[in-house]
């Protein structure tokens, strides 16, 4: 396995350069990312211009598209805001808490019959500066803010990038194909239009 030394990065900016070199090889090393992303120390004055938030539901923002290896984005969690139970479409999900607590719950993907409750296994709290990993052989998630006094905001790399995820009905087990957009890119709000499809949540 190859061996990089440990670099903390002390800005937002300065973790976004670090990835951008590890991601330049061809194989990435899970826990070295994980552990990259954990070690930066959140502090919103570096992260709020991409942080907008709607009264309705929570929203992707864009920060970084990664030289096309991945997408660094921040999702913003209002009060009892929360996702469907989905898939990552065979990419790797990096989830880092800057602000907030979150809550995951983690479910076996359905039989192909798709019939009856789906399988939860397990439920964890993710506090501030974690980071959680998840892909498609580890399981589904399903990802909510149940504070109804504070919001939460997360850190997202997902590599390589997508577009579309799988959304599952956790009584049937029925799923859907979603197309994922943007509220924002790069601190700019994303045109209505094109935020008008069918969301994750
Ligand atoms: N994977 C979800 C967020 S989460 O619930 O992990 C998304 O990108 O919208
Ligand atoms: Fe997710």
């Amino acid at each position: 396995m190859e061996h990089t030394e440990m670099v903390k990065p002390e800005t937002l900016e300065d973790l976004i350069k670090i990835l951008h070199q590890i991601f330049e090889s061809d194989s990435v090393n899970i826990e070295e990312v994980q552990s990259i992303m954990e070690s930066y120390e959140s502090k919103p004055q570096e992260w709020k211009k991409f942080a907008k938030f709607d009264q309705y539901r929570y929203t992707r923002n864009l920060v970084d598209e990664g030289n096309g290896k991945f997408n660094l984005m921040i999702l913003c969690w209002g009060e009892g805001h929360g996702s469907s139970i989905h898939d990552h479409t065979d990419s790797h999900c990096f989830m880092k808490l800057l602000q907030g607590q979150l809550k995951e719950t983690l479910f076996e993907w359905p039989d192909s019959k798709g019939h009856g409750d789906m399988v939860q296994k397990s439920q964890r709290i993710l506090q501030e500066n974690q980071c959680a990993y998840i892909n498609d052989s580890i399981g589904l998630h399903r990802v909510e803010n149940v504070s109804h006094t504070e919001c939460a905001a997360s850190l997202h790399l997902y590599s390589p990038p997508f577009q579309y995820c799988q959304t599952f009905d956790q009584r049937t087990g029925h799923k859907n194909t979603v197309k994922m957009t943007f509220w924002s890119k790069f601190g700019k709000k994303t045109p209505f239009e094109t935020t008008v499809s069918q969301e994750n949540n």
